[in-house]
């Protein structure tokens, strides 16, 4: 699929079977589907509305096995805006997580100018390995917003998505008001004003 200039790029990151490709399907095509059936990596298209106009939210749901470092870096470095999807039930999985994070703070310098979300999905299972204070912590040591969803159940995955977008708008406010604008803080500066879900 060709890239267009004004998309907002999403990228979901996350070990294999945490539910990405879920609540990515569960977010634009509104299905959810009880086989698993593992990703190489795919890309969709959302429209939103920016202010007055209207932008395309494109959200690439990368594969949960083994992604070569090379498109790691690719990808982060493409991206404006991060989903970090770990499943409550897998402590593992939310400790692979790790590396992601600090690769993306390695490429993007910081993730504090940037949306980046830590999402708990699976949150209607019981079996439990990770408990939302817990993760909760790791966001806040990670100085990133954090959620827990249910692809299954179809809660907060609109919330998921629209949170991203206040974050970049907060975040473009705060540019504003500041009047700092770094050259790679320009770069991301892809949505402007109020964005919502349409
Ligand atoms: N109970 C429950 N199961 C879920 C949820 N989300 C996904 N699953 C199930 O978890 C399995 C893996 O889901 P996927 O969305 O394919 O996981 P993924 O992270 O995209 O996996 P990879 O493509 O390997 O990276 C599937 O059997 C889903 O039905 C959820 O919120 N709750």
């Amino acid at each position: 699929m060709p890239e267009q200039s004004n998309d907002y790029r999403v990228v979901v990151f996350g070990a294999g079977g945490v539910g990405k490709s879920s609540l990515v399907l569960r977010f634009v095509k509104g299905t959810f589907r009880d086989t698993y059936i593992p990703t190489i990596e795919d890309t969709y298209r959302q429209v939103i509305s920016c202010d007055k106009s209207v932008c395309t939210l494109q959200i690439t749901d990368t594969t949960g096995s083994h992604q070569f470092p090379a498109m790691q870096r690719l990808s982060i470095s493409k991206g404006h805006a991060f989903i970090l999807v770990f499943s409550v039930t897998s402590k593992q999985s939310l400790e692979e997580l790790g590396p992601i994070y600090k690769l993306i703070v390695q490429i993007k310098g910081s993730v504090e100018d940037i949306p980046v979300m830590l999402v708990g999905n699976k949150c209607d299972e019981t079996q439990r390995e990770v408990d939302t204070r817990e993760a909760q912590a790791v966001a806040q040591e990670w100085k990133c917003a954090f959620m827990e969803t249910s692809a299954k159940m179809n809660y907060n995955v609109k919330e998921l998505f629209q949170e991203l977008l206040t974050l970049e708008t907060r975040r473009n406010m705060s540019l504003n008001i500041d009047g700092k604008r770094s050259g790679k803080q320009k770069r991301t500066d892809r949505v402007k004003g109020k964005c919502t879900l349409m």
